[in-house]
């Protein structure tokens, strides 16, 4: 749980080289990297920038008479900070810098960069590398800085798949402006798989906990009831075992939009990549924070014991909010998602509807009611209300704000909140959407009738918690969000009996969870036991510590 080292190894080193490096550049690297010959990291961030890539300060400038990239960092925020595996595992890395040729500065480039002498694994010469300190969590992986002192490389290892430096300097554009961010995009891709399985494994422990732990009583009796039976435990834990599920679902689809850009990009075609930028822009915000909100909720759940490491929900947290801020900060990411939004309202504006991308379509088509009571078709309509309404009224605040006279990035900043909000509305409309024909698609009808249950638990917790947007302009009406909050209550009770095997089903090891409560034989007590004896404190009986500090205060006649 605590990461690898090698992790980013697979997770961007080898991606980036397959997405960016050229087949013939790929000959030479590629094998090598999946033997694992050389070993590699994705260092993009600064100290002094992570989100702003166009201000990122190291420099390649080309030396036309050498054909060699000169490597620099001019100061203190020049160095590379926080890239995964960077400070004491990798030897070699993909280094995103500015490129500059013949005094033109052309923006971010990936460059393949030898860092450390692959026999010694010493560091090479103009390069300072080593690692920055521990962290909230993922501590196994060495996150690194690295200064570059005009350090030259081979004019071959800027990577040439989409964009070519001749050797006189001449410079090939790429077809997309953006296509160096592939790597970035990649990982945004799985982020919702990713995140939907940790997710997975705090629900596990805390479920199987719930069925173990009793305490209090619902109505008199002799025994006292296990948690997981009171309707706020369930309300705690259900939803977002039901998102778990979506995530996942919606991560499928990000993941095969991915490797379908992939083959596209490589006829050609870039005109998926705005699409699939917003999509998982978005997606990557919302499902982070609401895993890093599900996951602390499971611990809540646990009680007392939730906060001891025996539960190892706490570890599982640190790891997963990780995502809340790699791969790019989640406001900043949701903001890019509000361009596409408010240039899609730009282009209705402009009588242009038909040329919306399929996931946009509905911003252009107004609803006026819906009846909830007709089932799951009618919640998607008022998902989409919402979140239509909410990007028009961001969209017009912003052009308003344009039409006055305000600079673009002012009007930009004034609307952002707003902004923000609409493109969390526009995601999780598309995460219930995927959910709702994830679920239509299964042929197990006992599968399928226990996830339609959270598909419909899904929808109401979703509707009801938008519910200000929809009472806004009177698209809901107060009997209607009773009616939501009936439906909720009523699949919680009806999802109790399935919930153990709910999460049983994603068939975590005890190994995996590495969890005192969620041990799947329910042996609680006697193994939390067993777990406070083994503490270090408990080696010894009296500790070193008393002597020296405790008995001179206690014997003080102060
Ligand atoms: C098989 C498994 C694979 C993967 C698993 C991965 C994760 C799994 C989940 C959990 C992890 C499990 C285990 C853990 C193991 C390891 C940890 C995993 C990963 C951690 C590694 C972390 C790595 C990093 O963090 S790398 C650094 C990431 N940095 C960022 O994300 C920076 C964010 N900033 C940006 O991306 C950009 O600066 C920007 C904000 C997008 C702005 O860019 P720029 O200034 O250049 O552009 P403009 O704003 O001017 O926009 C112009 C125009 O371009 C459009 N645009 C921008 N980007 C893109 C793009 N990528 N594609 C297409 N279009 C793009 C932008 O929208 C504008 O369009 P318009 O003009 O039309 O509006
Ligand atoms: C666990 C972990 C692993 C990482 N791994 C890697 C790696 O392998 N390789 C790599 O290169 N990097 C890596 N990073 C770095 C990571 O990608 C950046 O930290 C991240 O993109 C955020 O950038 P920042 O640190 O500059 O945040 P900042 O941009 O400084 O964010 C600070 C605040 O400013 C706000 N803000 C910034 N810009 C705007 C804006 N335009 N509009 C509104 N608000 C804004 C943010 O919302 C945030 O609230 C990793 C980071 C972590 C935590």
């Amino acid at each position: 749980m605590e990461g690898h080292p090698l992790a980013l190894h697979d997770v961007m080193f080898i991606p980036a080289l397959v997405a960016q490096a050229s087949d013939e550049q790929n000959k030479k690297w590629l094998r090598r990297a999946q033997r694992r010959e050389i070993v590699g990291c994705y260092a993009q961030t600064e100290l002094g920038h992570g989100s702003n890539l166009r201000k990122l300060e190291t420099t390649a400038t080309y030396d036309v008479s050498t054909q060699e990239f000169v490597l620099h960092t001019p100061q203190i925020t020049s160095l590379k900070w926080w890239p995964g595996g960077l400070g004491k595992s990798s030897n070699y890395a993909v280094v995103v810098a500015n490129m500059i040729v013949k005094e033109k500065h052309l923006g971010p480039h990936s460059f393949l960069v030898q860092l450390r002498d692959e026999i010694t694994h010493q560091s090479l010469k103009g390069i300072t590398v080593g690692d920055i300190g521990p962290k909230l969590s993922f501590n196994a992986i060495d996150n690194g800085f690295l200064g570059f002192d005009n350090y030259r490389i081979p004019r071959t290892n800027l990577l040439m798949r989409h964009s070519r430096v001749e050797p006189d300097g001449t410079y090939v554009k790429p077809p997309h402006a953006k296509i160096n961010y592939s790597a970035m995009v990649r990982v945004r891709s799985h982020m919702a798989t990713g995140q939907g399985n940790f997710l997975a494994q705090a629900l596990t422990i805390a479920v199987r906990y719930s069925t173990v732990r009793r305490q209090g009583f619902i109505e008199s009796g002799e025994q006292e009831v296990k948690v997981l039976d009171y309707q706020t435990q369930q309300h705690r834990l259900f939803p977002s075992i039901a998102k778990a599920y979506a995530f996942t679902f919606a991560g499928y689809e990000t993941i095969r939009l991915y490797e379908q850009l992939l083959k596209e990009v490589d006829t050609g075609n870039v005109s998926l990549m705005a699409d699939l930028h917003a999509l998982t822009s978005g997606l990557k915000s919302v499902v982070t924070h609401q895993t890093a909100q599900g996951i602390e909720q499971a611990r809540m759940a646990c009680g007392g014991h939730g906060y001891s490491q025996a539960s190892y929900i706490s570890e599982i947290f640190g790891v997963a909010v990780g995502g809340c801020t790699y791969e790019g900060e989640n406001m900043v990411m949701l903001l890019q998602l509000a361009r596409y939004l408010v240039k899609s309202v730009e282009q209705i504006k402009a009588g242009e509807s038909g040329k919306l991308g399929p996931l946009v379509a509905y911003l252009a088509v107004k609803v006026d009611g819906v009846d909830l009571e007709k089932g799951v078709e009618e919640y998607m309509k008022a998902f989409q209300h919402v979140s239509r309404l909410q990007t028009w009224k961001a969209s017009e605040k912003f052009l308003k704000l344009l039409k006055s006279g305000e600079k673009r990035e002012v009007a930009w900043n004034k609307s952002s909140v707003e902004l923000t909000r609409a493109s969390r509305l526009h995601t999780r409309l598309y995460i219930a959407e995927t959910f709702k024909r994830s679920v239509q698609e299964v042929a197990d009808p006992r599968l399928k009738e226990v996830l339609t249950d959270l598909l419909h638990l899904h929808v109401n917790y979703e509707l009801l918690d938008m519910a200000t947007y929809a009472l806004e302009d009177g698209f809901l009406s107060s009997s209607q969000l009773d009616y939501v909050r009936d439906q909720l209550y009523f699949y919680l009770a009806k999802i109790r009996p399935n919930a153990v095997s709910l999460v049983d089903s994603w068939e975590f090891s005890d190994m995996q969870l590495r969890s005192v409560l969620g041990r799947r034989d329910g042996n609680v007590y006697e193994n939390l036991v067993a777990w406070a004896k083994a503490s270090p404190l408990n080696k010894t009986d009296v500790l070193p510590s008393v002597e020296k500090y405790l008995k001179p205060m206690m014997n003080s006649k102060l």
